[in-house]
């Protein structure tokens, strides 16, 4: 983000004007034309709050400002002087309909001292509408931390790209709605949020195995593997196969139950092993035999024991934050950079779940889910997502396309399934 704002073809001071105008201009769409006030920091964050003070006077806004302390750089320096309206210090400030957090940004390196943090809180809950310029105060950006005290917010006007923090618990949980402001550049990089994916047409020629084939390894709860298998079958595979000592209930019966079958089958798309294993670690093993892509899910990501065993695997693993630290132990740094390290040690594709689900790949490349409703914590619903890769990467999408393509699927499928949905109740909107 800073490098690209290093690069852009304009002037910084554009960039905060444009910055400023788009902070006024989504505060004024969002809460409308109440009476505002703008908390205005010492760095380039405070400036934007400076020039988003005087777009909105001009829209006629009953608009107040209040500083903490005297701008530190000069363009905060020059949007200030260009406000040309009255400050006041921040402890004396009354509250206001709408309150604008200006006071840091990207720039935030320690917690904000406790009275200031205590006065934003204050200020905040009193407001009927409270925004955040690029990130509210107290948020680390890059690892989505919190170095003091944060306020929720109900608007979070990001500038130019999203940075890490967006999202990233616990901040992402204090941002409210995010929206992303074009300032005039662009953060060209590795890391990027998840859109819609485009998924691969069925041939006019195809036939169930050119569509692909997934085969399922279960184990001992096989209900979880019902509800991964059925999920596949819902995303397009042209074949779903569960390897079974028993009859599964619960399967379509369109999901061929086999008992041992041969893993090196080439026209297997992708493996699936995990979902209901249990304490089996000889099926990983037995995957593991196969060169075939593969999905590793649940409690086969507990029997990997180590990394290495994985490269080379073409694998995509789905860990929990307790699977996670089980196979990778705790490594430093913000939930993506341990998303990344543990791609590069595994060499596998990392689909990393929880509120703030995100995918890394062994080259560097990693995606943040777009916010996923909480109701899909509820049991199976991993099953689901495992099973929906599997189907995609069967289908002949690379491994960390399929993952980011079935985590941001799975999550607009339990938008639509509703906030009482169980596991199951998300395969009918797959
Ligand atoms: N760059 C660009 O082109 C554009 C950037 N834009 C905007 O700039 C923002 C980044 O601005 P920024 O780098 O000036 O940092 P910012 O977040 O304002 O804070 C730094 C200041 O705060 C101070 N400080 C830090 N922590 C503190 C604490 N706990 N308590 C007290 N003070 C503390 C720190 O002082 P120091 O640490 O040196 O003591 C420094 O003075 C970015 O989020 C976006 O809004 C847009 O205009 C688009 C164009
Ligand atoms: N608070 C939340 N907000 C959004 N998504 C969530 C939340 N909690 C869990 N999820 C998602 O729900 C799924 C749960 O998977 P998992 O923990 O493996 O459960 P299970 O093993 O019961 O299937 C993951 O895709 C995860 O990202």
């Amino acid at each position: 983000m800073r490098s690209a704002e290093a690069a852009a073809p304009v002037a910084l001071s554009e960039l905060m004007e444009r910055a400023g105008q788009s902070l006024a201009e989504a505060a004024l769409r969002f809460a409308g034309p109440v009476p505002a006030l703008l908390l205005c920091g010492p760095g380039n964050n405070g400036g934007d709050g400076f020039v988003a003070a005087r777009y909105l006077h001009q829209r006629e806004v009953e608009v107040r400002v209040a500083a903490l302390g005297e701008a530190q750089t000069d363009l905060a320096r020059a949007a200030r002087a260009a406000w040309g309206g009255a400050i006041e210090p921040i402890e004396d400030a009354a509250p206001a309909p709408l309150v604008i957090d200006c006071l840091f940004g990207t720039g935030l390196k320690r917690g904000l001292e406790d009275a200031v943090s205590e006065r934003l809180s204050g200020l905040v809950k009193s407001a009927q509408w409270a925004v955040a310029a690029d990130l509210p105060s107290g948020v680390e950006a890059d690892s989505g931390g919190l170095l003091s005290q944060v306020p929720a917010f109900d608007l979070t006007v990001s500038f130019g790209a999203l940075k890490p923090a967006h999202r990233l618990m616990p901040a992402m949980a204090r941002m409210g709605r995010v929206v992303l402001a074009d300032i005039g550049i662009t953060a060209d990089g590795p890391w990027f949020e998840i859109g819609e994916p485009a998924l691969p047409p069925v041939a006019p020629d195809a036939h169930k195995y050119s569509r692909g084939l997934v085969h399922c390894l279960t184990g001992e709860m096989p209900g979880a593997m019902a509800l991964a298998a059925s999920a596949a079958a819902r995303s397009g595979a042209g074949y779903v196969r569960v390897s079974t000592s028993a009859p599964i209930a619960g399967l379509p019966r369109s999901v061929v139950q086999v008992g041992d079958a041969p893993l090196a089958d080439p026209r297997i798309g992708c493996l699936l092993v995990g979902p209901g294993l249990g304490k089996l670690p000889q099926l990983l093993t037995l995957a593991l035999t196969s060169h075939r892509p593969k999905v590793i899910d649940a409690e086969a990501i507990g029997h990997v024991g180590d990394p290495a065993r994985l490269k080379g695997q073409d694998a995509v693993i789905t860990p929990h934050s307790g699977e996670f630290a089980t196979l990778f132990g705790e490594l430093p740094g913000s939930k993506a950079e341990q998303a990344l390290a543990a791609a590069a040690a595994s060499g596998a594709v990392v689909v990393y779940k929880g509120a703030d689900t995100l995918v890394a790949a062994p080259d560097g490349r990693l995606g943040f889910a777009p916010p996923a409703p909480a109701w899909l914590a509820t049991a199976g619903t991993g099953d689901v997502l495992a099973g929906m890769i599997a189907a995609l990467r069967a289908r002949g999408m690379p491994a960390f396309e399929a993952a980011c393509a079935g985590v941001w699927l799975h999550g607009r499928a339990a938008e639509r399934a509703g906030p009482y949905m169980i596991a199951d109740d998300l395969l009918e909107w797959l």
